[in-house]
């Protein structure tokens, strides 16, 4: 099938090189010229596993192109929107701008027939009134919400474990199929339903996950006032099938460009449709989830005799999570920043994301490797489960840093051992 992909970001840029793998001939259309020319010459604009070798794969067969001008969608019948929906700078709702832009540039190029299909997360009404406004050009409107997950995006949408189809007609349920027939396996649940039930699916989803983090995290706070392990208590609760141990690893809290604003405009939706109370919840979740810098930082704090002024504190990991170089409402950038606010001497290192930490931190001092990082260290921090992290040996870790503090901002490391190797460990909610 021929399809345009409009807005070649993280989702974008993976969807559009996905479906070229697929089979399907695509166009990916951004208003970034950076970006597309990095696209264009099957180079990724960002750090995903396995990216760069879709679009040199198919950047080569001719599968797929990339462009500035979205007048080169015009004989594609299929049209995914994947462009950003950012919190407003205003208030937590969403900022609907880019989707608009987008849908108002596609119209003078839609043709009776094509599918216009939203992938970007909206609030719940959105799709309905977009559809008023491509109705006209005798194209339809699906809305077809995405799961996936950076570090893992590629796998996600080559075989996501569920599709949803938010649609009006039985014709969009038959395109969608023909999208997605090389990525469905015979058991794919396929959940087909209205518009507004498929917007709500997907901000449920990010919903519940902020939520079983922060109910982590919560316990975390409740261990660290009782002497209780919440790392144990998880494995406990997770034993059971009901709860599940998946995204209850508690710590310094989850970031990224999508659960902490999409739990922001889920609650404003809720307000503006007079349900606020329905998910008021949900700014505890956000509450609960701030907090956990706090405490990053208090400790900090605490280890270093009662403040980080003028002292040395290495924080290892920028980026939201491991096998991403995206710096979206970051934890560990956060907590590097506000440590710097404070007059901290911060070095900080990341595998990905210091040149995205650069350019929007430049007040930050970022080293080259890790080796650079520790050296001279009072305390470390470690903010992002990078496995070269992980690994670290204990032992040899305590001869490169002036003194051997350690607070696991991801409890990932083992207490006993890096207590045995000589250094005071604080992890959270972990006594
Ligand atoms: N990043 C992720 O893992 C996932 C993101 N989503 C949702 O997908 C949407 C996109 O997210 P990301 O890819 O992370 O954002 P992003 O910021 O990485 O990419 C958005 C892209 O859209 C482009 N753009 C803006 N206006 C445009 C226009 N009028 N025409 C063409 N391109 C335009 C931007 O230049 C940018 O490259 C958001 O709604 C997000 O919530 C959903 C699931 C996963
Ligand atoms: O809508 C989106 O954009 C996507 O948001 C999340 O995906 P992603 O943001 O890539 O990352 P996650 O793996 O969900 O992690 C989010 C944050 O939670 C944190 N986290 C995760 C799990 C956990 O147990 N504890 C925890 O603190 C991570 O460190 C990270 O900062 C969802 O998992 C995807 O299904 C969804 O498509």
């Amino acid at each position: 099938m021929k399809m345009s992909v409009i807005g070649c970001g993280y989702l974008g840029a993976v969807h559009a090189a996905a479906m070229a793998s697929l089979g399907h001939e695509v166009v990916g259309i951004d208003v970034d010229p950076a970006k597309i020319e990095s696209l264009a010459a099957g180079k990724a604009p960002f750090y995903e596993p396995g990216l760069p070798e879709l679009l040199t794969e198919n950047h080569e067969t001719g599968q797929l192109r990339f462009s500035t001008d979205v007048s080169e969608v015009k004989g594609y019948g299929i049209h995914f929107i994947g462009v950003g929906t950012p919190q407003r700078r205003d208030g937590a709702g969403a900022d609907l701008t880019y989707v608009d832009a987008a849908v108002e540039g596609l119209l003078p190029h839609l043709s009776p027939g094509d599918l216009v299909v939203g992938k970007s997360t909206v609030p719940v009404g959105t799709a309905e009134r977009l559809a008023t406004l491509i109705e006209p050009t005798g194209a339809e409107l699906a809305w077809n919400p995405e799961f996936l997950r950076e570090g893992f995006a590629v796998k996600d949408t080559i075989e996501p474990d569920r599709l949803v189809y938010g649609v009006r007609s039985q014709r969009a349920v038959d395109l969608l199929d023909e999208v997605y027939a090389q990525a469905m396996s015979h058991d794919t649940p396929r959940i087909v339903t209205d518009y507004a039930t498929a917007e709500l699916v997907k901000t449920a989803a990010n919903a519940f996950l902020a939520t079983k983090i922060s109910f982590i995290n919560a316990m975390a706070e409740i261990a660290e006032s009782t002497g209780a392990d919440v790392t144990q208590l998880a494995d406990a609760i997770g034993h059971d099938v009901r709860i599940g141990r998946k995204f209850l690893n508690a710590g310094v809290g989850f970031g990224g460009g999508c659960l902490p604003k999409d739990i922001r405009a889920f609650a404003a939706r809720a307000e503006e449709i007079g349900r606020g109370e329905s998910v008021a919840f949900l700014k505890e979740v956000d509450a609960i989830n701030l907090r956990r810098r706090q405490r990053v930082i208090d400790l900090v704090k605490e280890v270093l005799g009662g403040s980080a002024y003028q002292r040395r504190v290495t924080v290892l990991g920028l980026a939201f999570k491991p096998d991403s170089d995206d710096i979206r409402d970051s934890p560990a950038l956060d907590v590097a920043v506000q440590l710097h606010g404070l007059g901290a001497d911060v070095v900080a290192w990341d595998p990905q994301a210091v040149d995205n930490a650069r350019a929007a931190h430049p007040q930050l001092a970022f080293a080259s490797g890790i080796d650079e990082a520790l050296e001279g260290a009072e305390a470390v921090v470690l903010a992002t489960e990078w496995p070269q992290f992980r690994d670290l040996d204990p032992a040899s870790t305590a001869a490169q840093v002036a003194s051997p503090v350690v607070i696991d901002g991801r409890n990932v490391l083992d207490p006993e051992a890096w207590r045995a190797a000589g250094w005071t460990y604080r992890g959270l909610g972990r006594p």
